[in-house]
């Protein structure tokens, strides 16, 4: 039975839907992403998750509870990244380790936690008094400190140092290595791609996709993308016919296609039918992004720059 259960979800204000019948469902020990523009409703769905919402209509259970109903059940076994004004200004980092420590039964030792996101030396600085970086390493130990067995992070590693975002990331790994359950929003294709075991991709209001990273990728229309300047002028209609084929490009005497794999083998045996010799021959598979852009309908750009 998934962990996290969210069915036909609903959400509206001012009439406005913002969710608008998401339905997933979160395997114990998972790490599942979700994806999708700003104000697509990515916030407004976990936060019904975390019971901070109430949804119009649909169902939400977290270990088969109602974050609503059984609001302190639910918040025994669900961490939360804060938001900043969820947080005095007074409070030092060690007092809210501790405070946010004591309101579990069985919680983490804070301290390894605390030196492994570089607060160590910040124990006896005041909240407010923070860098934007700092306070957002905070809000990771809280959610993490009282041993939750789901954790939900809301744009987990937004504000922090490349350092600092590959030492959070080990961090969520070891974390979900001890059987965490990890519901992640994320704007970071790179992050989303090296944590998540399934991403739900979400665009005004609905789940547009729900796979792998990589099965996300595979479904990007233009998939691969070839780039070569011809010796030799190419036919049109022979481009044109080519499998699997998304778009042509031509600029300075530079072609680009994108396709599939399919593409790219057929243009191979097209430029040795016409002894044709491709120069400066480019091939890119799609990533992350690019399946973003398609799931999204944003519109794709796929510039001479990024294959030179
Ligand atoms: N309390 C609220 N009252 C009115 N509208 C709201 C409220 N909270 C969110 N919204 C609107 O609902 C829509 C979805 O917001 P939400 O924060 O869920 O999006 P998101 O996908 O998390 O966006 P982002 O990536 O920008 O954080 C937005 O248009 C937002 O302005």
């Amino acid at each position: 039975m998934p962990v996290i259960e969210v069915t036909d979800l609903h959400k509206s204000y001012g009439g406005r839907a913002v969710v608008d019948g998401v339905s997933f469902g979160v395997e114990e020990g998972e790490i599942f992403g979700i994806l999708g523009p700003n104000g697509a409703g990515k916030t407004t769905t976990v936060e019904c998750v975390e019971g901070l919402r109430v949804p119009d209509a649909g169902r939400v259970r977290v270990a088969g509870l109602d974050p609503v109903a059984d609001h302190e059940k639910v918040a025994r076994v669900l961490g939360a990244q804060l938001q900043e004004s969820e947080l005095q200004a007074k409070l030092t980092v060690r007092e809210a380790l501790e405070l946010y420590a004591a309101f579990h039964p069985r919680p983490l030792d804070w301290r390894p936690l605390a030196e492994r996101l570089g607060l160590a030396e910040k124990l006896g600085s005041r909240f407010g008094k923070l860098s934007g970086g700092q306070k957002q390493r905070l809000f990771i130990a809280l959610a993490l400190v009282g041993n939750p067995r789901v954790v939900v992070l809301d744009e987990l590693t937004t504000g922090l140092d490349p350092r600092a975002r590959r030492g959070t990331w080990e961090l969520i790994e070891d974390v979900r290595a001890g059987g965490v359950t990890v519901l992640l929003v994320t704007h970071f294709m790179e992050e989303a791609q090296r944590l998540c075991d399934r991403i739900a991709v979400i665009d005004r209001g609905a789940v547009v996709a729900l796979d792998t990273p990589a099965g996300l990728v595979r479904r990007s229309a233009g998939a691969t993308v070839i780039s070569f300047t011809p010796s030799a002028p190419l036919d049109d209609d022979e481009v044109g016919a080519l499998p699997d084929l998304v778009s042509v490009e031509r600029k300075d005497g530079r072609i680009t296609l994108s396709g599939t794999d399919g593409t790219v083998n057929a243009v191979i045996t097209l430029l040795a039918r016409h002894r044709i010799t491709a120069h400066q021959l480019r091939v890119l598979d799609a990533t992350l992004d690019d399946a973003f852009l398609d799931l999204t309908k944003e519109k794709k750009e796929k510039t001479e720059g990024t294959l030179t």
